[in-house]
Formats: C-alpha cells, structure tokens, sequence
C-alpha cells in the first residue's frame, strides 16, 4: 500500500512547477516545465510577451495549459503513484487574470481523458494572452478607480492597496474599455491561482481571500467584494468573479479527468489555491517578527501582521494561513531577470564570475551606489539605470565588479528602506528567511544579511510557493477542526542558519541608507520632468 502523499504546484511567471511530499512532510518528488525551453512554440521570453509599448505584459493562457498537461505526463513516465495523492493546493503568479468564454463551463466539466486538457479547452479562452503582474499599462484606469472610490488612500484602506497597473480590477476595467464586446463574450474571469485550481477541479475554482486581496476588488476586513470598486471596473463584475473563499477550502474533489487519465483516487480533495507569496509565506512557515524575502522573478519581501495599517505603498493582504490576521507584502518587479541582465553583461553570463566579482568588492562599494530598473519599477515606480559616485555625482558606468556590487546592494537598500517606511522595524530577534532562486547564493546573501544587519535563513527548496502549496494541501484537509497551519507542520525541517551579518555592517550601512533613500528621491519617475 503505497503511503498518502501531498502535492503544491506553482504556476509562477518562468515555469510550472510541482512538490510532492509524504506524511513526514519529506520532498519525495520535485519537477517542473520551463515555458521558455520546453514550450519553444509559445516563444516566450521569461515566460512572457512584453509588448512594443513597453507597458503591456501578457502570458499565452495556453502554454499554462500545455505545461500542466507535459508536467503530468513526464510525471507519469516517470512512475509517480497519483493513486496516492490525498490531497492537493497550488499557487499561481499573483494578479494576473484569466478569461473564460461563454459556455466554457460545460467543456471543462466534460473534457474527454483521451485528450490533452489544452486540446480540449483551446476555445475556452476569450482573452487569450492573460495580462500578468508584470503589466503596468493600466495608468488611467487606476486614476478612474482611485477617483471613483474617494482618493488613493481610501481605496488602499478598504482594499489593502492603493491602485496599482498589475492589480486585477485595473486589468479587467482595460479590456472592458478597449473590448467590451470580449468582456460581455466572458462568463468568468480567475486569477492564475483560481484557474489553476478550476483545470483540476473540472468546474470553475472561486477565488481565495489571500490572492483576491491583489485586486483592489476585495474589502480585507469583511472579505467580501467591495460594490464601488467592482462598479468602477466593469458592469456585472460580481457574478464574472464569483464568491470569494477562506484560503484554506476544500473546493470538492479532482475532476474524473484525472483518475481516469493519471490514476488519480477520486477521493483527492483540492484545497484552494492561492498567490505565489501567500503561499511562499506558508512554505516558510513565517512566524510573526521574521521578515521574508523571495528573490525571484520579481522580488518579494512580506511579513505576518496583525493589525495592518495600510498605506500608499505597498500591500496589506489577507493571511493564507490565518483568515484573522494579515500579511504585508512590497513588490519589487526588477529581480531576477535584472540580475541575469548584469550577470551577461558582467559575468559573461556565469553565477560563479558573478559571485566572485561580488566577493571581491568591499561592503558599501566605496559609495558607489546604483538604481537598476530595465522594466518600470514598482516599488518605487522608476524606471532606467542610475549610478552615483561618493560624492552623489551622476556617472554613466562602473567597472564590471562594482556594477554587481552596486546592483545587489542597491535591490536591498531598497528593501529595507521601504520595508521600514511600512513601519516594520529591524529588531535584535529579526530573522530573515530567504526563498527563490538567488537564495542559494551564499555571497548574494551575505550583503542581504549585512545590509539589514540580520541572520538569513533558508529552507531546503528555493520553491516555497509549492512547499507551501503542499503543506496548505494538508491543512485544508483539518482546518475546520481549528487546527493550524503551524501544528500541521510542525515536524517540518526548520529553517537552517546560511549566513550573518558581519561585524560593523550597521555601522557601515546607516550613512549609505540614507544616502540611497535620498537619492531615490530624484530618480523617481516623474513624466513631466526631463531626464536627469
Ligand atoms: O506582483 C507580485 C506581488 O504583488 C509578484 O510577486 C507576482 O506575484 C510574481 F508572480
């Protein structure tokens, strides 16, 4: 009899992935399906489209279709046993929207096991190329929200966030404006985490209150759909979105589909599916005190909150592992697709090259400080390349080593620079727990560690956003019963010590903080200002 087993995907920007763990909450299957390599016909780059405009980021809604279908059937060859998934959760790249057409229901409930779910479902999709997170082509239509419901702040206080490009409500005001007749041909619109959640469900999945909470749709408090925000948006928005759920629900069991095509037991629950950070803060089974920084596609840092207060920067959301409580979240879109920018134009493209050059530069690079933004920047908004010498003084280059130097310590000033302007506050029991891709490198997290004059800690895979998805799996199954999260996972590897700060780091780094907080001043984007 083969022993239950759990599984998390992650449908991120880059790539489907899947976690599978047993019930000593041990990895005992890990795989993924990188759009770029292994769905070349997409011709993606990153895993998206970035359109001529340089504002417009779309993804092909069938590549995610497509990747789920190849990481099932490579699972399958491998000899995975689905038979003994007990339960399943997943996450998905946060705000990005999916679009299903009329009558599409009836297809999905009904898909035939003798076909890939992309074949069966290629008509299903009224908007074809989702808008993503990466989308900051939405200006006017975040002004009419803000406008709409009172001002930024009051629009941040109702739903955790003042109006932000990337966040769902704003997409979907867009395509009404610029295609209503699209709109009206659409009887359901999902988050990634909800569609993800619906291909396994066989019906439509609902939105969880975490990921809905990165909308501007959602109240957080009463977690319910705001009807001024839906109204300014687009008409009939209510019943497109359906009712929002607590984000450890049992949604029902997986579709026939996959136990007729993979073996899967019938009895497989699927809990609700979330947004990649919500779920990442699950992976890392966050505490409250710790500060939580994933460096991946974008940058992420979050934190565990009790009573949010929120404010025109950054983002209050619903906690996915404690409806009570809330999480805190600053986006910061140029991560690692901008370290591998310089890591090919410094590094001949090799994290060794790089992890040297990094070593081989003093902490505070002598003063030399960098704004790294190639795509428009969300926290703060900016965009370009900026570099200062020591004496603030604009130059057009760096030296190769210092460049890197510059770029890695300038992506954490501005972490903590803003983490502490949302009112967090560095303390001698801060713990810094790192995930995603940048997280194996010791000397990235070495300036991590000393810029917030903090120990970092890592978990054993980068992929916390399935992890978490996985351990979420588990605590659906028993959080009617008041059981939390924590005591679900208590057995679970704790997180282990990589790096601290070395001696005098604070010291060194005050003076430089305040000089990067100043001088973000001036790099900010201002449209009407020529540049500097
Ligand atoms: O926009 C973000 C968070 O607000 C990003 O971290 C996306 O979730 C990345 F997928």
């Amino acid at each position: 009899m083969a022993s239950p087993c759990y599984l998390g995907w992650d449908f991120s920007t880059q790539q489907l992935k899947v976690i599978a763990i047993d019930e000593q909450l041990r990895v005992i299957y890990e795989d993924n399906v990188h759009f770029d390599k292994d769905l070349p016909e997409f011709k993606t780059q990153g895993g998206v489209y970035i359109h001529s405009d340089r504002l417009t980021v779309t993804s092909p809604v069938l590549m995610w279709v497509k990747a789920l279908d190849m990481i099932l059937e490579k699972m399958k060859s491998s000899g995975f046993n689905f038979s003994q998934v007990r339960a399943l959760s997943g996450a998905g790249q946060q705000h990005g929207s999916v679009y299903w057409k009329k009558g599409s229901i009836q297809i999905l409930k009904n898909v035939s096991s003798e076909l890939p779910l992309h074949q069966s479902l290629k008509g299903c999709f009224s908007v074809s190329n989702s808008p993503i997170w990466m989308d900051s082509s939405t200006a006017s239509q975040c002004n009419a929200l803000e406008e709409a419901v009172g001002g930024a702040q009051h629009l941040a206080s109702i739903t955790g966030s003042r109006a932000y490009e990337r966040f769902t409500g704003n997409q979907i005001a867009k395509i009404y404006s610029q295609n209503p007749e699209v709109y009206k041909q659409t009887e359901r619109i999902s988050l990634v985490s909800s569609f993800a959640a619906s291909l396994f469900l066989g019906t439509y999945a609902p939105i969880d209150y975490s990921d809905g909470s990165g909308m501007n749709l959602l109240q957080i408090w009463e977690k319910v759909w705001s009807k001024s925000c839906l109204d300014a948006c687009a008409p009939g928005l209510e019943e497109r979105l359906g009712c929002p759920v607590p984000s450890h629900s049992v949604l029902g069991t997986i579709s026939p589909y996959y136990s007729q095509r993979y073996g899967f037991s019938p009895d497989c629950k699927i809990v609700a599916f979330t947004g990649d950070n919500p779920a990442s803060l699950a992976g890392m089974r966050l505490q409250e005190g710790d500060i939580a920084i994933s460096l991946g596609t974008s940058d992420t840092l979050f934190l565990w909150i009790q009573e949010p207060t929120p404010a025109l920067e950054g983002h209050i959301l619903c906690n996915p592992v404690d409806s009570q409580t809330y999480m805190a979240l600053l986006c910061f879109k140029n991560g690692s697709l901008m370290r591998e920018r310089i890591r090919g134009d410094c590094a001949s493209g090799s994290w060794d090259e790089f992890s040297k050059a990094l070593s081989s530069t003093v902490a505070g690079n002598n003063g030399n400080l960098g704004f790294y933004f190639d795509v428009m920047e969300i926290t703060p908004e900016a965009v370009g390349i900026h570099r200062f010498n020591r004496d603030n003084q604009k130059v057009s280059g760096f030296p190769k080593e210092v460049e890197i130097r510059a770029l890695i310590e300038g992506q954490f000033m501005a972490k903590r620079i803003h983490a502490e302007k949302l009112g967090y506050k560095v303390l001698p029991r801060t713990r810094i727990l790192a995930t995603g891709g940048a997280s194996h490198n010791k000397t990235i997290l070495q300036v991590l560690s000393d810029v917030f004059n903090a120990p970092v800690y890592t978990i054993d895979t980068a992929n916390s956003a399935c992890l978490g998805s996985a351990y979420r799996a588990i605590h659906g199954l028993v959080a009617e019963r008041n059981v939390s999260l924590a005591d679900v996972v208590k057995s679970a590897p704790e997180p282990r010590l990589a790096v601290t700060p070395t001696a005098g780091a604070e010291e060194l780094y005050r003076p430089l903080l305040k000089r990067y907080a100043e001088l973000e001043q001036k790099v900010i984007y201002n449209p009407t200002s020529s540049c500097l």
